[in-house]
């Protein structure tokens, strides 16, 4: 040990490099690698050697601690009790088949710290009973530096996320591992946090640092949108909040000239367009992977459509890049509950992107939260603002039961948990619509049952969130508010969600109210006249809003 202490030392989790000497890139020296990435902010060390023979690994492990000592960092051996022992390191990183933690206990020093990786929650539960300091969660994400390769290896932020439910109100610290690079650690820090607010105490990462030629550059990058983000206070939302106009008016959209892009499905593009246009945004439909990047830098909105669910890599890639450019993500989960490839292509999406807003019908919100109480919501017989060509696409509990309600008995609790877990605002679309931040529920009552009777009306309801989600953030984003690195999207996303489900509901009221509407032929025309013709004062005029804050 580095020095024999009472207590067990504090350990700074945060930026946790574990080594990797066949990663450093030609010319660069191990030790040389190891001191830059020290000075760029690494906090804490694990020596990983998978080929050195025992000779080799201590060297390495003695040339190590002696550098990281005269850094105040400490050093733990990834495996190996004897070689933690005889370098006099800080600890020992122990894996599910190395030895059990309690012999490792008595072998090493009070003081020692000990870590083990952990895959799934039983583990978890297993290395609290064993008293470890801390757990890997992971993989993450796939890696080229382990193989992963094993079914259930890859746990995505999901995954680690619900292994730290199983940490509550316990000591035990956490970080997690596999695949985190600086292009993705804030998706990983937002999603990775429980409904109660407990989140990673860091991030271990290998090739990032190792395999950089500036370890130094790329321990400051992590460093800093770790610090970032953990000067957010615990519990808030993975966007800022800034008290911003009430209801975004039509004409704001248009100042803010913001594009959105849509990865939608083929039945409502033209619509769709019609309607961002209407509404003052600027729609692209871009549905290739090889274009994610070059439009995520564009400011704006970017609504992902399950209707495209066969463009899963322009997907993938269309929520990755607008995290990485703090773009809004709306994310639609159309049809959800037909099959079980959308439910594991939604449940892929969600571990890679972090969505501002999921939006969908009380179907598949039911889906996402694998609900049972499920029941279509129809008026008369009539399917309303969800679309009802989505609803024949699954069986539902209570299908034929005609219900005035939104699906669920309680349906502000189901978008406040939802929005809680998944880390976002959620939209229950409905005859009341549902808006929730995880503790504000906004219920919004306006809409016209002609929307029920064109297809695409949900879609559409997706587009307008997109459009002010944009608008918001771009606003926001000129006014320099939420710069800190520490936020996904910047601006109140709450208060654009329901600004985007007021314009659709109430352009479908104003539009049916026409001479020329005779049904669901001339609506749709006449609803993107609407949206065209909204003003700030007809919205703010004819909303049915109520709003609920839960007191904490
Ligand atoms: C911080 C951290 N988490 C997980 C691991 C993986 O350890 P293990 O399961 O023992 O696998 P190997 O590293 O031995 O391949 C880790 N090393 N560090
Ligand atoms: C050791 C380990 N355990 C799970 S994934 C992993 C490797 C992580 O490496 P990288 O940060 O390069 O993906």
């Amino acid at each position: 040990m580095t020095q024999v202490r009472a207590e067990k030392p504090v350990v700074d989790y945060s930026v946790y490099l574990v080594t990797g000497r066949d990663l450093l890139p030609p010319g660069k020296g191990y030790l040389e690698s190891l001191k830059e990435a020290i000075e760029g902010g690494v906090t804490l060390i694990q020596v990983r050697e998978k080929n050195a023979e025992t000779s080799e690994f201590l060297e390495i492990a003695q040339q190590t601690v002696e550098l990281c000592r005269s850094h105040k960092v400490p050093v733990l051996i990834n495996d190996r009790i004897d070689i933690a022992l005889a370098s006099r390191a800080d600890g020992v990183h122990l894996g599910q088949t190395d030895m059990p933690v309690p012999m490792a206990r008595s072998l090493l020093p009070p003081n020692a710290i000990i870590g083990m990786t952990c895959t799934t929650s039983e583990h978890v539960r297993q290395a609290i009973l064993d008293q470890v300091d801390y757990v890997g969660l992971g993989a993450v994400y796939g890696t080229a530096t382990k193989d992963v390769s094993a079914p259930g290896k890859i746990r995505g932020v999901k995954g680690v996320r619900e292994m730290l439910n199983v940490l509550e109100g316990t000591g035990v610290k956490s970080v997690a591992i596999g695949g985190i690079k600086s292009t993705n650690l804030l998706r990983v820090l937002h999603g990775a946090v429980t409904p109660t607010g407990h989140a990673l105490d860091g991030v271990a990462v290998v090739s990032d640092i190792v395999a950089s030629s500036n370890p130094r550059a790329s321990a400051e990058r992590l460093s800093l949108i770790f610090r970032s983000w953990a000067a957010i206070p615990r519990g808030s939302k993975s966007f800022s909040v800034d008290g911003a106009d009430a209801y975004l008016p039509a004409n704001v959209i248009k100042a803010a000239a913001d594009l959105v892009a849509h990865l939608t499905n083929n039945v409502v593009k033209t619509q769709s367009a019609n309607a961002t246009i209407a509404m003052g945004g600027s729609p692209i439909m871009a549905a290739a992977a090889q274009e994610q990047a070059d439009l995520a830098r564009i400011p704006g909105g970017m609504l992902i459509n399950f209707g495209t669910v066969e463009e899963m890599d322009g997907m993938l890639a269309a929520g990755f890049n607008a995290n990485l450019n703090r773009k809004p993500v709306i994310f639609d989960p159309v049809g959800i509950g037909a099959t079980t490839y959308r439910q594991n292509c939604a449940e892929e999406l969600l571990s890679k992107w972090q969505p501002t807003v999921i939006k969908g019908n009380a179907a598949e919100i039911g889906a996402l939260i694998q609900s049972e109480e499920v029941d279509f919501p129809r008026i008369d017989g009539v399917y309303t603002i969800t679309d009802a060509h989505r609803c024949t696409q699954r069986k539902v509990k209570s299908q034929g039961v005609d219900s005035l309600g939104s699906g669920f008995k309680d349906p502000e609790a189901v978008v406040r948990s939802l929005a809680q877990k998944e880390r976002c605002i959620v939209v229950l679309s409905g005859p009341i619509d549902y808006i929730s931040d995880g503790s504000t529920v906004i219920r919004l009552s306006n809409g016209h049952p002609l929307l029920g009777q064109i297809t695409g009306a949900g879609c559409m309801l997706g587009t307008a969130v997109a459009t002010f989600c944009g608008a918001q953030s771009v606003l926001a984003e000129r006014k320099g508010l939420g710069a800190a690195d520490g936020v996904l999207a910047r601006g109140d996303m709450l208060t654009a969600a329901a600004a985007g489900v007021l314009a659709l509901t109430i352009a479908s009221e104003n539009a049916a109210q026409r001479g020329d509407v005779h049904g669901p032929g001339t609506f749709l025309p006449a609803l993107i006249d609407s949206l065209a013709d909204l003003t700030p004062e007809t919205i703010q005029n004819m909303a049915k809003v109520e709003v609920d804050v839960e007191n904490k």
